[in-house]
């Protein structure tokens, strides 16, 4: 048997049998129920209206419960109740019509055999010509409650159906005239009785309790699950490869056996195994008072692998004769090629999940931990849908990973529900606040967005959500966590979208606050981003809506350009100084279209500064200025250009040209390279051979350190030499040659420069170099 209660659930859950219902119906005969109420004698059934009137008698107007108070508004609920105090059940086949209803209703509903459940009297109702019970859900009153049975009794009516809701399907059930008509179903199915429109409906209701104190054995795996859950959430969480425990997990992940697409996944819908064990760990949350909804995960698993055929470790012993046939069979490896051994790693992710409902769902992104994850059938017994051998290459030696996908029922505490689902970077947790800021419950939105604070800022935030982050940011009123619910957003999230948010959080909190929140967007992690400047685009937009809400929020749209033009500059310097062009050219011209948002967004002073900076940049500046300008003569209005400080940055390349055409071509006897090293011993060498005029070989014998360092700085100058050693005699020489690539790069620089000036006199009818 399993060692904890995750593992234990799995395995209960793991061994349950087919499918059952959330609601089912039974008939009985009439005779078969024996009923007395105080004040009104037997009551004979069928039932005829002046009993039903003498019932009424003895009535009183239904109450409801709503979370703690018990109410009376005939707006939600309109029905003569009688209290089980009242009541006698009695006859002499009452109690085997019970127990055998109950049998019926445990197979029915999917419980275990071995669950043996128990009906409580819980109320007659009387429900008269107009009279009804809205949607609602049966509040819970015992621990041991999983559903809910109604006997209606035979009388002649209309209207009045009992409509009951699962998970986006409902069943419609009507009481029969003649007979004794019984309904049970689970305890989170919301449920409604229409308005009767002719004649009474009289129904007897029961709490269905799967009996309390019983053993597992003879409750069946439901209570035990219930249990079992209890246990997984209030037990410290033991992570695999941890020392030390941590606070109990605040969620279950317990993977199913099928895949799903988003839409095809729901509680109604789910194949084979899968449909009962998931009806059933949902019943047990809500019984353990849990929520529970259905996910789509993602697993990886890495084994410890090697190519079927090989023994392990053979190339210790280097190769022996057979190694000649490989490589003959081309047919693609498959899973079955190899010898997996060792579990190495298991990564479970998940991506989506359902609406709190059962219904509708959103994109999220949650790492589940290894102390959060069961499932009853391992992911090494399904199929996966992509595998790959990695020789020992990898990070761990010989492996082989393989992808899996997998729905799975995520379960957490309802006290919990909103940590559990914050984590995910879900929206719902964002509404969540904003709607108790709504309410006016703002102490409760600030103790629940305080409660984020130990995993939010590691959440994977869709950018979709920040418009909804600066509005909870703003209403909660508390500095220090508005920025901790924003910092997780990066600036590629904004947009002009994002204007009136932003003034809305620095009108609160302050340009040092808002200061502090930008900072973080561009912080290390923005560094690192793949696609850093696609938000440009939308930067100048954005910055003309904040400049025109007012002061506050000009400085906002002054620290967005100032972060991004910090950035720009820093990749402007390396870039420029980068020597060998084929990686330098594209990373400039790349570079040309942030630059010309960061010149659209920029007020007139940042922009003047941009304009110095860049004409203090050595002459490779051109290699990202040129395309810029040649681009936006096509995509810019004029006007626009000018704005941006277009006209001036062509002039300055204007000038730029001039002075690199003017320069003295090369003499065809000057061999000498400009360059300066790193000051150490060898570097100083390698610059007087680079200087002279005259030299254009060196032969340098030099042992391996040395002859390292020199390729290195040669290679990452992209200097016009050759290096090459000589592997003769102790040390090797390494051998420096000159290439005549010293004359053809100037001679195409030169070309270059001459078409550009071409075209920028032309096109951009620049004025001749003057005073600025
Ligand atoms: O009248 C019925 O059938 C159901 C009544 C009900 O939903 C309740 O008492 O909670
Ligand atoms: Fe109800």
């Amino acid at each position: 048997m399993a060692g904890n209660p995750r593992e234990r659930l799995a395995e209960l859950l793991g061994g349950v049998r087919p499918a059952g219902a959330f609601s089912a119906r039974l008939e009985a005969p009439a005779h078969g129920l024996g009923l007395e109420v105080a004040g009104v004698g037997p009551v004979s059934l069928p039932l005829r209206a002046p009993q039903a009137k003498k019932l009424i008698a003895v009535a009183r107007p239904a109450l409801f419960g709503r979370g703690e108070e018990t109410l009376s508004d005939t707006g939600v609920r309109d029905t003569w109740q009688i209290s089980p105090d009242q009541i006698t059940l009695a006859g002499p086949s009452w109690p085997a019509l019970l127990s055998g209803a109950l049998e019926h209703f445990r197979d029915a509903l999917g419980l275990p055999v071995t669950a043996r459940l128990q009906a409580e009297p819980h109320a007659l109702l009387v429900y008269g010509k107009g009279q009804f019970f809205l949607p609602h859900q049966d509040s819970e009153k015992d621990d041991a409650m999983v559903g809910t049975l109604v006997l209606c009794l035979p009388s002649a009516h209309t209207g009045g159906e009992l409509v009951i809701e699962h998970a986006g399907q409902r069943s419609t059930y009507r009481a029969s005239k003649t007979e004794l008509t019984l309904v049970a179903f689970y305890a989170d199915c919301r449920h409604e009785v229409t308005p009767v429109r002719s004649g009474y409906r009289v129904a007897l209701t029961f709490n269905l309790l799967a009996e309390p104190g019983a053993s597992a054995r003879d409750t069946g795996p439901l209570t035990e699950l219930a249990h079992c859950l209890d246990q997984h959430f209030s037990t410290p969480a033991r992570p695999r490869y941890a020392m030390r425990d941590l606070d109990p997990p605040n969620r279950l992940v317990y993977l199913l056996d099928h895949e799903y697409t988003q839409r095809g996944l729901s509680w109604e819908r789910l194949k084979g195994a899968d449909a009962e064990r998931a009806a059933l760990l949902r019943a047990a949350a809500g019984q353990a008072g849990c929520e529970s909804v259905l996910a789509l995960a993602e697993v990886k698993q890495t084994w410890d692998a090697y190519p079927a055929g090989d023994v392990p470790w053979d190339d210790c012993y280097g190769y022996d004769e057979d190694d000649e046939y490989e490589g003959e069979d081309d047919s693609p490896a498959t899973d079955d090629d190899y010898v997996v051994q060792d579990l190495i790693d298991d990564e479970v992710t998940l991506d989506w999940w359902t609406g709190p409902d059962g219904t509708g769902g959103e994109p999220i992104s949650l790492y589940v931990h290894d102390y959060e994850a069961c499932a009853s059938t391992p992911s090494a017994d399904l199929t996966p849908y992509e595998s790959q051998y990695e020789g020992y290459m990898g990070n761990y030696g010989n492996t082989l990973d393989r992808w899996y996908r997998r729905a799975a029922v995520v379960v957490w505490p309802r006290e919990r529900a909103f940590a559990a689902r914050g984590e995910a970077g879900s929206r719902w947790a964002l509404e969540e606040l904003q709607g108790r800021i709504e309410q006016g419950d703002l102490d409760g939105a600030r103790t629940a967005a305080e409660s984020l604070a130990p995993f939010w800022k590691h959440t994977d935030t869709q950018p979709e959500l920040l418009e909804g982050a600066l509005h909870v940011a703003e209403g909660l009123g508390v500095a220090e966590t508005a920025a901790m619910l924003l910092e997780p957003f990066g600036v590629n999230a904004l947009g002009p979208q994002h204007a009136h948010g932003l003034a809305a959080v620095a009108e609160r909190y302050g340009t040092v606050w808002l200061g502090q929140v930008i900072g973080g967007w561009f912080g290390p992690r923005y560094r690192y981003e793949a696609h850093r400047y696609e938000w440009t685009e939308r930067l100048p937009d954005l910055c003309t809506v904040l400049r025109s809400l007012g002061p506050a929020r000009t400085a906002a749209a002054r620290l967005l350009s100032t972060g991004a033009w910090s950035a720009v500059d820093e990749d402007l310097r390396q870039c420029t100084t980068t020597g060998p062009a084929e990686i330098r050219r594209p990373r400039l011209e790349q570079l040309g279209l942030p630059l010309q948002h960061l010149l659209q967004a920029a007020d007139q002073e940042q922009r003047t500064e941009i304009l110095a900076v860049l004409r203090a940049q050595a002459d490779t500046v051109l290699e990202c200025l040129m395309p810029m300008l040649r681009r936006s003569a096509q995509a810019l209005p004029t006007d626009t250009r000018r704005a941006a400080g277009l006209d001036t940055i062509a002039r300055d390349c204007t000038d730029r040209l001039r002075a690199i055409v003017a320069r003295q071509p090369r003499a065809a006897d000057d061999w000498s390279i400009a360059w300066t090293g790193c000051g150490c011993d060898l570097c100083a060498t390698l610059e007087t051979f680079l200087a002279s005029r005259s030299r254009r070989v060196l032969e340098w014998p030099l042992a391996k350190d040395g002859r390292r360092h020199v390729h290195t700085r040669i290679d990452s100058a992209g200097l016009p030499v050759l290096h090459q050693t000589r592997r003769q005699g102790r040390p090797y020489t390494l051998v420096l040659t000159k290439t005549e690539q010293l004359f053809t790069r100037e001679q195409t620089g030169r070309r270059q420069a001459e078409a550009d000036l071409t075209w920028l006199t032309s096109t951009w009818n620049t004025l001749p170099a003057g005073p600025r």
